[in-house]
């Protein structure tokens, strides 16, 4: 019987917080090893379900690095990484384009609808979706020391968003699931960062939530304790000190630019933790870290 009440207690710590949520939207970007391992893919199908049933509204903003190099190295293309964004000629744009538009986006959105979701499956191109700019990438030259462009081809960042074709979804109940493909004013595709994707389409949406699922806890401080809980105005300082290095810079800058878009709370999680999503959500003390406007005093 005590176990029973147990459960009970569990459902009812969910009730504020399903209360608070209830028809706001929570943009997901999910990658990393809850994309690839099959318990974790299933777990993850039926949260945003149990998201959706519940009355919130989840976006999916999905990656798939890994899926695109396995392609690329199948066909004997090499590939390289500057800064942290592929660089992409028109045959890597051609392979990221099928592997993330086509088999890994497909491959989400079947795996929701198998376990009684309705999941439809978008490109940035679809319905104008994500307007695209090539990314201009600049380095310093160690010799002259001024800054230079260097091209990485078909690598895009969001220009606009139109969000009309993910509330029309929204709106007839559908879960919408995006590739991180965009399109440019000339009409040709550009391969943008998934993060960087759900950062501005978090914004647009005004969401309530933007949860980015990584491959570990959160952010961790130099000893390598978890940090709860990061005002936004602190990042660039945890930046410069070097807290934060390698693919948590984009992260962390992308939680910032959508607090500062409107985003009520930003995260930061364990997409290895089955449920990581739920136990963000619909728990007191949440999980991995927090990174919102909790006050300029905050440490
Ligand atoms: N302060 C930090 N806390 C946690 N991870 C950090 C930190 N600084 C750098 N990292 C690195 O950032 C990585 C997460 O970024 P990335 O590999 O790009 O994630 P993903 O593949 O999930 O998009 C971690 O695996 C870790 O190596
Ligand atoms: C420009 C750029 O680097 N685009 C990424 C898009 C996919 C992505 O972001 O996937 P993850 O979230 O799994 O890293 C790429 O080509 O890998």
């Amino acid at each position: 019987m005590q176990k029973l009440i147990e459960k009970a207690n569990v459902l009812m710590e969910a009730l504020p917080w399903i209360r608070r949520f209830y028809g706001k939207t929570i943009v997901i970007k999910y990658g990393g090893n809850a994309m690839v391992d099959e318990k974790l893919k299933e777990g993850f199908a039926r949260d945003v379900i149990l998201m959706k049933y519940i009355g919130l509204n989840p976006v999916i903003v999905h990656g798939g690095g890994p899926q695109i190099g396995e392609v690329l190295d199948a066909m004997g293309i090499e590939t390289r990484f500057v800064q942290g964004m592929r660089v992409t000629d028109a045959a890597t744009m051609g392979v990221v384009e099928m592997v993330l538009g086509g088999k890994v986006n497909k491959e989400i959105v079947a795996n929701i609808n198998a376990h009684g979701g309705k999941a439809v499956g978008l490109t940035g191109k679809d319905g104008g979706l994500i307007r695209a700019r090539k990314l201009e990438m600049t380095k310093v030259n160690p010799e002259t020391l001024s800054p230079e462009i260097i091209d990485i081809g078909m690598v895009g960042e969001v220009d606009v968003i139109d969000p009309q074709v993910i509330r029309a979804l929204e709106a007839n109940n559908f879960i919408p699931v995006i590739a991180p493909v965009g399109i440019g004013a000339d009409g040709r595709s550009y391969n943008i960062n998934a993060d960087l994707v759900a950062g501005r389409i978090a914004g647009a949406l005004q969401a309530e939530k933007l949860i980015l699922l990584t491959d570990v806890e959160g952010v961790k401080d130099t000893n390598g304790a978890l940090i709860s809980t990061i005002d936004y105005r602190e990042v660039p300082k945890l930046i410069a000190d070097g807290t934060l290095t390698g693919g948590m810079i984009p992260k962390a800058t992308c939680c910032v630019d959508a607090v500062r878009e409107g985003v009520a709370k930003t995260h930061i999680i364990d997409g290895r933790v089955e449920h990581a999503c739920l136990l963000e959500i619909f728990t007191d003390k949440g999980i991995g870290t927090a990174i919102a406007d909790f006050g300029s005093n905050q440490a």
